[in-house]
C-alpha cells in the first residue's frame, strides 16, 4: 500500500507547490505590474528602484524634482510612484496645461498620490458606487464654497474673534511667556477651522476639540510612501490612519445621531449638510476632508508668519502700525487697549484692510509651503506636452508639478530662501515677472476654495497676537534667543511642522 500512495503524495505535493508558485507569481504581477510609458512620453528618471519605482519622490521630493528636471532635455520626465505612472512637469507650457486643462482631473490626481484624509467607514448608500472621484471633488468644493461665502464669514466673525481671544488670554496667563506656535497657534487654527467648516459642538468643547486634533494628527502623520504606493498593503501606519479616521467618524456620528434623534438643531456647517439631506457617510467624508484641506496649510503658515515677524523687527513694527491704524479707523476711543478696539473692526476691513499682513502671508506661503500638485489625464487619449507635439502625457497617466519650479526659482525670487514680503510691492513685483509666477492659492481651474476664510483667520490671529503681545522674540526651548531661523524643509511633500522647533517668547502688551 505504501508504495502506491507514495508517488501520489509526491505528485500532489509537486502540484501544490507549482500551483502555489503560479498563484504567487500572478498575484505579484497583478499587484506590482506597472503600465508602460509610450515612446513619446518624457524620458524615465534614473532615480528609481526596481519594482517600487522612484521612492525618492517620497523621501526627498524637491531634490528628486530638481535632478529629474535638470537631466531631462525638456524639463519633463516620467517615473513610477509604486504602480502609478507619473509625468513630472515643469516650465511655462506644461504649467499652463496642468492648471488650465479640463482633461486634467484634480480629484483623481490627489486620490492616488496623496494619502491625506482617512477612509471613512462605509455606510449603506448604494448610489456611492456610481460616483466618480472628479464628481466628488466638485461636490466637495461646492459645499465648502457655500460655507466660506461672505454672509457666512460675516455671521461667524464674532465667534472667530472670541475663539482667538480666549486662546490668546490663555497664552497671556502663561507665567513663562514662551510658546511653541506649532502647538498653540496651530490649535487656534484647528478651532477656527472646526467652527467654520465642521461642527460648533466640537469647536466649543475644549476636551473634544483636543481629542479630534490628536486623531487628526495621528492620521496625518501616518501618511507614508507605502500607504500611497500600495494602499492595499497592511501596515502599522495604515492601521493608525484607519483607527484615527474611525475615531473621528465615531465623534461626528454621535453628534449627528443626537441631533437627529433628539430633534436638536445648531447653526453650523454640520447642520447645513444635514439639512441638504446628505448621507451620514457624505457628511463625515466632507467634514474630515474639509479639516484636512483647511488645517495643515493654514495652521503651519499661521505659526510661521508669527515666527518671521518676531524675527524681523522692521516687518513686526510695520504690521503693528497697520493693526493700530485699522483699529483707529473703526474705534476712536484710544483709551481702550488695542485688543478691545480691534473688536469693533467690521468684516469688510478684516477681509480687505490688512494689506501688509497679506504680503507677509504671501511670502510665508512661498517659502514654507513646499510640495507638489497632482492631476490625472482623464481625456482618454495622449495629450501633447509641447507645441510641436513631440512629447505627450499618456492617457490615464498622473501628473506632478512641484511648486518649487516657480517659488524657489532665483531668477524670479532672488535669494529664494529669504522671507521678504517687499518682493510683492509694485516696484519689485517678483511674482508678476512671468504668467503664473506665484501659485500659493492655486491657479486656473482649481483655485483654493478656502482662500477667503484662510486669509481672514490669518488676519485675525496675526492682528490679535500683535495686539496682545510685544517684545516677541524667537527662542529655543530654554528661552535662549535664536539668531538664525532653521531652513525651510523643501523636501517635504506638503506643509508640515518643522523637525527643528523654534519657540516664541513674548511679553503681554501694556
Ligand atoms: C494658508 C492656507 C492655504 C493655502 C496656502 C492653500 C493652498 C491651496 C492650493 C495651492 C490649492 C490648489 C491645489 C492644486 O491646484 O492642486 C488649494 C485648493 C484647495 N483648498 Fe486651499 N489653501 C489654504 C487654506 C485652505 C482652507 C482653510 C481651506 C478650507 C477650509 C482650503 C480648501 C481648499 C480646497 C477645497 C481646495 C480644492 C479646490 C478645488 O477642488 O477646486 N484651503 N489650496
Amino acid at each position: 500500500m505504501s508504495t502506491s500512495i507514495q508517488p501520489q503524495i509526491t505528485e500532489v505535493t509537486i502540484a501544490v507547490v507549482f500551483g502555489g508558485v503560479a498563484v504567487l507569481v500572478s498575484l505579484f504581477a497583478y499587484l506590482f505590474s506597472k503600465p508602460s510609458f509610450p515612446e513619446n512620453a518624457p524620458p524615465l528618471t534614473k532615480d528609481a528602484y526596481p519594482i517600487i519605482g522612484s521612492f525618492q519622490f517620497f523621501t526627498e521630493r524637491w531634490d528628486f524634482f530638481k535632478r529629474a528636471i535638470t537631466d531631462s532635455p525638456t524639463g519633463n520626465f516620467s517615473f513610477y510612484a509604486g504602480k502609478h505612472p507619473v509625468i513630472g512637469v515643469s516650465g511655462p507650457y506644461a504649467r499652463k496645461l496642468f492648471f488650465d486643462s479640463k482633461d486634467m482631473s484634480f480629484g483623481d490626481g490627489y486620490a492616488a498620490l496623496l494619502a491625506g484624509a482617512p477612509p471613512v467607514k462605509e455606510d449603506i448608500n448604494p448610489s456611492d458606487a456610481d460616483r466618480n472621484v472628479e464628481d466628488f471633488s466638485s461636490h466637495f468644493a461646492k459645499r465648502l464654497t457655500n460655507m466660506v461665502k461672505g454672509p457666512q464669514l460675516k455671521k461667524g466673525l464674532p465667534y472667530l474673534l472670541q475663539d482667538a481671544r480666549k486662546n490668546l488670554d490663555q497664552l497671556a496667563a502663561e507665567p513663562e511667556g514662551i510658546t511653541d506656535p506649532f502647538d498653540s497657534i496651530y490649535r487656534i487654527v484647528f478651532q477656527l477651522t472646526m467652527r467654520t467648516v465642521a461642527c460648533k459642538d466640537i469647536a466649543e468643547d475644549p476636551a473634544l476639540l483636543d481629542q479630534c486634533l490628536s486623531h487628526f494628527e495621528a492620521v496625518e502623520m501616518a501618511s507614508t510612501p507605502w500607504a500611497i504606493m500600495y494602499p492595499w498593503m497592511p501596515s502599522l501606519s495604515q492601521a493608525k490612519r484607519t483607527y484615527g479616521g474611525a475615531q473621528l467618524y465615531i465623534i461626528f456620528k454621535r453628534i449627528v445621531d443626537a441631533r437627529q434623534n433628539e430633534g436638536l438643531r445648531e447653526d453650523d456647517p454640520l447642520q447645513y449638510l444635514m439639512d441638504l439631506g446628505d448621507s451620514i457617510k457624505d457628511i463625515i467624508t466632507f467634514v474630515i476632508g474639509a479639516l484636512f484641506a483647511g488645517q495643515l496649510n493654514s495652521g503651519i503658515n499661521a505659526a510661521w508668519i508669527l515666527i518671521y515677524l518676531a524675527h524681523n523687527r522692521y516687518w513686526f513694527d510695520r504690521v503693528r502700525e497697520e493693526v493700530i491704524s485699522v483699529a483707529d479707523r473703526y474705534c476712536s476711543d484710544s483709551s481702550l487697549p488695542l485688543k478691545e478696539r480691534l473688536m469693533q473692526v467690521p468684516i469688510e476691513a478684516w477681509e480687505n484692510d490688512f494689506e501688509l499682513i497679506d504680503l507677509c502671508l504671501k511670502d510665508t506661503i512661498r517659502v514654507q509651503t513646499p510640495g507638489t500638485a497632482f492631476r490625472k489625464n482623464i481625456s482618454g487619449h495622449d495629450i501633447p506636452l509641447n507645441k510641436q507635439g513631440t512629447e505627450v502625457i499618456p492617457k490615464d497617466a498622473y501628473l506632478a508639478y512641484a511648486v518649487g519650479d516657480v517659488h524657489y526659482d532665483p531668477a524670479l525670487y532672488p535669494d529664494p530662501e529669504k522671507w521678504d514680503p517687499s518682493r510683492y510691492l509694485p516696484e519689485r513685483a517678483e511674482d508678476k515677472k512671468i504668467p503664473y509666477g506665484w501659485m500659493g492659492w492655486g491657479l486656473g481651474r482649481h483655485p483654493c476654495a478656502g482662500q477667503r476664510f484662510a486669509k481672514l483667520e490669518n488676519n485675525v490671529i496675526v492682528a490679535f497676537f500683535l495686539a496682545y503681545f510685544d517684545d516677541v522674540k524667537v527662542v529655543d526651548k530654554t528661552g535662549k534667543p535664536i539668531s538664525k531661523l532653521p531652513s525651510a524643509e523643501r523636501n517635504n511633500s506638503s506643509a508640515q511642522k518643522p523637525t527643528k522647533r523654534v519657540y516664541l517668547k513674548y511679553k503681554v502688551a501694556a
